[in-house]
């Protein structure tokens, strides 16, 4: 179901960090979070999750919000961290029962799609490991897994390329795919724009805490006045306002 933000004003002291966010991630699109160092995407992403508390405005998903419903609203999202987090006295395989658990998963059903997940990022013989064994990019794996095994209506992932050598990237983008044709709304924070480009059916430009721009390619093409401007063209020229302020 779709994720909108009304009006959002939030951050983590009094002062707000991000300012009057209004925009949505639809159903069976990738809507991508693009902004600068700072520009406030983990913050957006922390208070979708409900992590910190609007100081004003609103998140719904579908027909649920956090304050009506947390556990319905809780369940509608799936989400990958920037960092991976890990219980270092779990093993791979009680990650992934924990999740199926969290998410009210049947075992029998769920299973064969986890298998299916841990073969492609090549985790399979690994269910008896602690996180203290695994590299960095292979907890970003298990946080994956653990992620898209649910039936989420929200896929929230905090720039998901950075970790990933090319065949892990591959294999993320083959399930995000998965997802979205079957009706999920995804939201992607990244600064990968080439790959943003490529994957994102629209955009939402963070700037200082605010929405700069959102919409298709064609969309911020028109917006920024550059016709054939690449989704990197787009982002310097958003750079070079922010550098005049
Ligand atoms: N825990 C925190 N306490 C106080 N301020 C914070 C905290 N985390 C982030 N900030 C501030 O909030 C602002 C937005 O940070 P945020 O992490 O949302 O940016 P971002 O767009 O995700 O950046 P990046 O691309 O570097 O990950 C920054 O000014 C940052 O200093």
């Amino acid at each position: 179901m779709s994720l909108v933000i009304n009006h959002l004003t939030g951050g983590y002291g009094a002062m707000p960090v991000i300012k009057n966010l209004d925009f949505s991630a639809p159903d069976g699109e990738v809507t991508a979070l693009i902004g600068l160092n700072g520009a406030g995407k983990s913050t957006t992403i922390k208070h979708i999750i409900g992590l910190l508390k609007p100081m004003s405005g609103t998140i719904t998903i579908g027909d649920k919000t956090l304050a009506d419903d947390p556990d319905a609203y809780r369940q509608a999202i799936a989400y990958v961290p920037e960092t991976p987090v890990l219980y270092p006295e779990l093993t791979l395989k009680e990650h992934l029962e924990l999740t199926m658990m969290a998410y009210q998963l049947d075992q029998d059903q769920t299973w064969p799609k986890v298998n299916a997940m841990l073969e492609t990022f090549r985790l399979a013989n690994k269910l008896d490991w602690f996180p203290d064994n695994f590299s960095k990019g292979m907890k970003q794996k298990v946080m994956i897994v653990c992620a898209f095994m649910t039936d989420a209506d929200l896929f929230l992932i905090d720039e998901p390329f950075t970790g990933l050598d090319p065949l892990g990237v591959h294999d993320l983008l083959a399930l995000v795919e998965e997802k979205r044709a079957a009706g999920a709304a995804i939201l992607m924070s990244t600064h990968i724009l080439n790959t943003a480009e490529e994957v994102a059916d629209q955009f939402v430009l963070l700037k200082d805490g605010g929405v700069r721009a959102t919409g298709d390619l064609a969309s911020l093409q028109r917006q920024f006045n550059l016709p054939a401007g690449r989704l990197d063209d787009i982002y310097l020229a958003m750079t070079k306002e922010a550098a005049h302020e």
